[in-house]
C-alpha cells in the first residue's frame, strides 16, 4: 500500500516482482545449497552425501549414516567405535529433564513429551559457545538422548520405572531394549536400525527447513530441534505415521479397505501415508526398501494382516488417486513396520 502511494519507478516494478512472486508451499523455491541430500526425482533416487540410499540401508548402520551425514563421511577405523561411545555416554539426559518426563501426565502425546525434553535440555547447559563443533556435540546429546526419552515416557504411562540398557550395541537396539525391558532380537533390532536410516535426512522438509530457520538466528541446536519436532509433529508431516497406524487398526481387515477408502473420501478426508509435495509421478523412493521390509517381519512372525492391508491400500488409493498425482509415502510402511515392532 505505502509502494502505491509512492510509486517511484524502482519500487513500483519490485512490489509487481514481490506480487507475483508467491509459490504456494514455497514450490519451486531455493532456499538453501546442501551437499547433504540429493534426491533425483527424474530416477527415483535419493542420495545421502552422494551414497544411494538404498545401499546405505542395505549395507549400513544408522551409527555409519549419522556419522556421514554429519562429517561428510562414513567412519573409518576406530571412528565408528568412538562414535557410538560417545553416543553412549549421553543417552541418559540430565536429570532435570528425566524429572520433566517422569511429571509428564501419562495422557501427553509421545511426540509432545520429546518436544518437551529437548526444550528442557537447554536448561542449565551453557550456551556460550555458538561455534559449529560446540553445536553438534549439542546434537549429539539430543540424538543420543531420544531413545530413552521416550521409551521412558512409555515405560512411566504404562506403570514401570525408565530402563537404562548400558550394554545395548546400537541406537536401534538401545531403543527396543528401553521400551521393552528385555533385550530385542536382532532382526526386530536391524528392522528398526533400517527405518532410522530411512527416516534420517529428506532434503528441505517442513522440520528440516523450521530447523534451519530457528538456527539462522544464531539460536542455539536445542532451539532448532525443539521447533523442528513441532513441525514433524503435524499429521501432514511426521504425524502421518501416527495416523496411517490408527487407519490400519481401524480398518482392521483388507476386505475394508474399499470401503474404508471410499467413506473417508466421500467425506473429503486425507488419507494419511499418501500423497507427498515431491513425489507426484510415482511412490515414495524409500518404499522399494519398506515395502521388502514389512514383508520380511511379517514372515518372521508369521503375520501377513498388517502388509497385506498396506499392500490392499496402495493398489485401490494409488489406482483412484494416482491421475492427481497422490501415490504412498513411506508413513504408510513406516506404519506397518513400527506395527510389528510392536
Ligand atoms: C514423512 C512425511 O512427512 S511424508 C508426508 C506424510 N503426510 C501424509 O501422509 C498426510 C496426507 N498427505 C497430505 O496431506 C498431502 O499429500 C501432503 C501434505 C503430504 C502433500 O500435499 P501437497 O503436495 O501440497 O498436495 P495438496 O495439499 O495441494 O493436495 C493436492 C490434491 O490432492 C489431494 N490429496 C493430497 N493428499 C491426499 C491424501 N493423502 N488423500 C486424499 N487426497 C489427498 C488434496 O485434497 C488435493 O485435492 P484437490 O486438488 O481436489 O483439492
Ligand atoms: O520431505 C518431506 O516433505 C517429508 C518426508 O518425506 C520426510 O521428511 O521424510
Amino acid at each position: 500500500m505505502r509502494i502505491f502511494k509512492t510509486p517511484g519507478p524502482i519500487k513500483y516494478i519490485n512490489c509487481l516482482l514481490t506480487a507475483a512472486m508467491y509459490f504456494p508451499g514455497l514450490e519451486g523455491v531455493v532456499v538453501k545449497e546442501t551437499k547433504i541430500c540429493h534426491i533425483d526425482l527424474e530416477n527415483s533416487k535419493i542420495y545421502y552425501r552422494g551414497y544411494d540410499l538404498e545401499e546405505l540401508a542395505q549395507y549400513s548402520t544408522f551409527e555409519e549414516v549419522a556419522y556421514l551425514l554429519w562429517f561428510g563421511k562414513l567412519p573409518a577405523g576406530a571412528e565408528l567405535e568412538r562414535f557410538k561411545a560417545e553416543l553412549m555416554m549421553y543417552r541418559k539426559p540430565p536429570e532435570h529433564v528425566d524429572e520433566a518426563v517422569k511429571i509428564a501426565p501419562k495422557n501427553a502425546e509421545p511426540i509432545d513429551v520429546l518436544r518437551t525434553a529437548v526444550s528442557a535440555m537447554a536448561l542449565g547447559e551453557d550456551l556460550s559457545d555458538r561455534s559449529p563443533e560446540a553445536e553438534l556435540v549439542r546434537g549429539l546429546k539430543i540424538t543420543a538422548a531420544m531413545p530413552y526419552i521416550v521409551a521412558s515416557f512409555d515405560r512411566l504411562r504404562r506403570g514401570s520405572q525408565p530402563l537404562h540398557p548400558g550394554e545395548a550395541k546400537s541406537h536401534a537396539e538401545y531403543f527396543l531394549w528401553a521400551l521393552r525391558g528385555e533385550r530385542p532380537g536382532e532382526r526386530e533390532v536391524r528392522a528398526l536400525d533400517v527405518m532410522l536410516i530411512i527416516y534420517a535426512e529428506h532434503s528441505m522438509n517442513n522440520s528440516a527447513f523450521t530447523a534451519v530457520t530457528v538456527a539462522s538466528t544464531l539460536s542455539d541446536m536445542y532451539a532448532a530441534i525443539t521447533a523442528a519436532i513441532a513441525s514433524l509433529k503435524g499429521p501432514l508431516h511426521g504425524g502421518a505415521n501416527v495416523d496411517a497406524a490408527k487407519m490400519l487398526e481401524e480398518i482392521g481387515d483388507a476386505k475394508r479397505v474399499e470401503s474404508w477408502v471410499d467413506q473417508q473420501l466421500s467425506r473429503g478426508r486425507r488419507i494419511p501415508g499418501f500423497g507427498h509435495r515431491l513425489y507426484k509421478k510415482g511412490p515414495d523412493p524409500r518404499l522399494r526398501v519398506l515395502r521388502k521390509l514389512a514383508r520380511d517381519l511379517a514372515s518372521e512372525k508369521g503375520d501377513f494382516k498388517w502388509v497385506e492391508l498396506a499392500e490392499r491400500l496402495e493398489e485401490y488409493v494409488t489406482a483412484h488417486l494416482s491421475q492427481k498425482g497422490i501415490y504412498p509415502n513411506t508413513d504408510l510402511y513406516a506404519a506397518v513396520i513400527f506395527k510389528y515392532l510392536g
